[in-house]
C-alpha cells in the first residue's frame, strides 16, 4: 500500500522542486514547526535520500515568545528521524524597524541565508503554500498593487524555492497527519490583530461561501499570470533603459554629479506608460532612493515630468533623490544642477 493521498502529494511538490540538482548537494529545510514546514522537512528528507541529496534542517528561534527555545530544540532532536542531518537552531535578536512582523522576517532571512552560506547549502526550502500566496494576492488588491505585487512569491528566487505553493494548507495539514507528525499551531496565526490572520481566518473562508470553494486556487492562478506579465514588462523595460540612459556620451556630463542618472526624454515618450513607469523606477533606484521607499506616486509624479510638462522644475523622490527635466533629458541625481524652463 502507498502513502496516504496528502504525503504523496508533498513528496510530488519536493520532487520536482529539486529535479535536476546535483547529486550530494545539501538542501536545508527552513522549518518553523507548523503544518506546512513540518511536512515539507518531512518529505525534502524522504525524497533526498532516494534522489542522493543531503538534507538538513533550519529553525529560526526569534526568541519573541516563551517556550521558542524549547520548540527549536525539539525540532532538532526530530530532525534526524526524518532523514534531516545537519540540524540546527539559529538564534536570532528582532529589531523593530518596520513593525514586529517585518522585523521578525528580514531577521529569519538573514539568518537563513548566513546559515545556508557557512553550511555550503544548494537551496533552503520555504513551506509557503498556495493558501499563502492568495493571502499575498488579496492583500495586493487592496492595496491597489500592480502585476509585479500581485504575482506574489516566486516558486524560485536565488538560494530560496517554495515547493508546496500549487498545494493548499489543507494537503500539508493532512500529511502531517498521514505521516504521524503533530505540528505546533502557533498562536499568531490566530491573532485577529493581524491583517494576514484576519484575511486568512475571515476574509477568504467568506469569499469561498460566496463565490465557491475554487477562490484560493484562482487567486494564485492570479499570481502566476501577473508573474508571466510582470515578467515581459520587466524585460521591455531594461531594453527601454538602456535606450533611454545609453545615448551620446556628449551629453553624458549633464547629470553634473557622479551617480547621476540621465534619460533621453524621447526614447520615452513612445513607451507604453507601464513600461515607461519601470524605466523611471530603476533610474531613481540606480541613482540611489531606497526601493522599499519608492512609492507608485513618486513614480507617477516623476512620469509627469514627461507626459505633462509645464515648466515644472523638480520632482523630489526618497533617498535626497531629485528629478529635473533638463534639455531633452531627465536627471536623476542628489544634487541636480538647476532645470531649465
Ligand atoms: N521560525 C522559523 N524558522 C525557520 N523557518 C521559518 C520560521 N518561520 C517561518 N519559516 C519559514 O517560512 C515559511 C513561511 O512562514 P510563515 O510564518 O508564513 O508560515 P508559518 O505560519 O510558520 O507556517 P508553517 O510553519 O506551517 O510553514 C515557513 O513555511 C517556513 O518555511
Amino acid at each position: 500500500m502507498g502513502p496516504p493521498p496528502a504525503v504523496a502529494d508533498v513528496r510530488r511538490a519536493v520532487r520536482l522542486a529539486l529535479d535536476g540538482m546535483a547529486p550530494g548537494s545539501l538542501v536545508l529545510v527552513a522549518c518553523s514547526g507548523g503544518a506546512d514546514s513540518l511536512a515539507l522537512a518531512a518529505a525534502t528528507g524522504f525524497v533526498a535520500s532516494r534522489a542522493g541529496l543531503r538534507a538538513g534542517l533550519l529553525t529560526v528561534d526569534h526568541d519573541l515568545q516563551p517556550g521558542s527555545g524549547d520548540r527549536a530544540a525539539d525540532l532538532v532532536r526530530l530532525a534526524p528521524s526524518l532523514g534531516l542531518d545537519p540540524a540546527e537552531a539559529v538564534r536570532v535578536h528582532v529589531g523593530t524597524e518596520g513593525g514586529p512582523e517585518a522585523a521578525a522576517r528580514q531577521a529569519r532571512y538573514a539568518a537563513l541565508s548566513e546559515a545556508a552560506e557557512r553550511l555550503g547549502a544548494a537551496a533552503v526550502l520555504l513551506g509557503h503554500t498556495r493558501d499563502d500566496q492568495a493571502e499575498t494576492v488579496l492583500l495586493g488588491l487592496a492595496r491597489g498593487s500592480g502585476t509585479r505585487s500581485l504575482a506574489g512569491m516566486p516558486a524560485r528566487a536565488g538560494l530560496y524555492l517554495r515547493p508546496l505553493l500549487g498545494l493548499g494548507r489543507r494537503t500539508t495539514a493532512r500529511a502531517c497527519e498521514g505521516m504521524g507528525l503533530k505540528p505546533w499551531d502557533d498562536p499568531h496565526n490566530l491573532d485577529p490583530r493581524y491583517t494576514r490572520v484576519r484575511v486568512r481566518t475571515r476574509l477568504l473562508p467568506a469569499l469561498e461561501d460566496e463565490l465557491g470553494p475554487g477562490v484560493a486556487e484562482a487567486l494564485a492562478r492570479t499570481a502566476d499570470l501577473c508573474r508571466d506579465d510582470a515578467d515581459a514588462l520587466d524585460a521591455w523595460a531594461g531594453r527601454a533603459y538602456s535606450a533611454a540612459a545609453g545615448f551620446d556620451s556628449a551629453l553624458s556630463d549633464i547629470g553634473g554629479e557622479p551617480g547621476a542618472v540621465v534619460l533621453a526624454v524621447r526614447e520615452l515618450e513612445g513607451l507604453p506608460s507601464a513600461v515607461r513607469r519601470r524605466v523611471l523606477r530603476r533610474a531613481a533606484i540606480e541613482a540611489g532612493a531606497p526601493p522599499g521607499t519608492l512609492a507608485a506616486s513618486h513614480v507617477l509624479q516623476v512620469d509627469r515630468l514627461i507626459t505633462a510638462w509645464r515648466g515644472q522644475r523638480r520632482v523630489e523622490v526618497p533617498g535626497g533623490i531629485g528629478v529635473v527635466r533638463r534639455y531633452g533629458t531627465l536627471v536623476f541625481a542628489r544634487h541636480p544642477a538647476s532645470p531649465i524652463s
